[in-house]
């Protein structure tokens, strides 16, 4: 997978450099572009925002250093990327939006700051490659590189030979629709807390049954929107019990 990602500030992005990303582009599972949006400006202060059409405060970014940026970045001869544009407006990022990412062999992100990018970059650019407008949450950032990082980590660590067990992916929260349960390790005693007997008991089904158990508790206390958004028919008979 390539990823490539455009911004103000190329140095948010050295976290890809790092730990679990950095090996990924060492073992070149995934090549990264980080380029400065400022090296398509053409004025002499680099100008990259102005004042919003309508009034209203803040500034928004300008569509022809944006412009210039997508057609030179997203422009390779037959080849052409998903765009992801993080925004708080945008769709709900998801676990399920992560897989289907994971899919891709070109993502490109487009990291916003001040008010936004002026809305005719996503609409000209939306003519030529799939474009999604993406949130991380219902909370507001001060630009798009965290949320960047946060869905490149969130796509990258699915991708094959990426983590070191690939079980730990499918058994993730979400993988199964629920939030996963707790973990221990050792001591098997720590300040009077036990482990709980059944995940030292050797018998797997048990333990399974357990977690899933934990799963579903956990789930129905912290987010049951989870649980009514279950397809029919996940929930067994030894699940309603819970
Ligand atoms: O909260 B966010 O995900 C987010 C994304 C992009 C921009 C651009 C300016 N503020 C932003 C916030």
């Amino acid at each position: 997978m390539r990823i490539d990602v455009i911004t103000i500030f190329p140095d948010y992005l050295n976290p890809l450099r790092e730990a679990l990303l950095g090996k990924a582009i060492e073992r070149e599972r995934i090549s990264v572009g980080v380029h400065d949006l400022r090296d398509w400006t053409h004025d002499v202060h680099r100008a990259v925002d102005d004042s919003p059409y309508g009034g209203g405060p803040g500034m928004v970014m300008k569509p022809d250093v944006w412009g210039e940026a997508l057609d030179e970045v997203c422009g390779v001869q037959d080849a052409t990327p998903r765009l992801v544009v993080p925004t708080p407006a945008g769709r709900p990022f998801e676990q399920k939006t992560a897989v289907r990412w994971s899919q891709d062999p070109w993502l490109v992100f487009a990291c916003g700051r001040y008010e936004g990018i002026d809305q005719r970059v996503i609409d000209d650019a939306a003519t030529r490659m799939s474009v999604e407008e993406v949130s991380i949450g219902d909370y507001v950032l001060v630009g798009g590189e965290v949320a960047a990082l946060t869905m490149i980590e969130a796509v990258v660590r699915l991708l094959p030979g990426v983590l070191g067990n690939p079980l730990s992916a499918e058994q993730d929260s979400f993988s199964d629709g629920l939030l996963e349960g707790p973990c221990y390790t050792r001591p098997e005693v720590w300040r009077d807390r036990p482990v709980p007997d059944v995940l030292r008991s050797g018998n797997h089904a048990a333990i399974a049954r357990w977690r899933r158990d934990q799963a579903l508790e956990r789930t129905y206390h912290r987010r049951p929107e989870l649980l009514a958004a279950l397809p029919e028919g996940d929930l067994d008979k030894a699940d309603r019990k819970q």
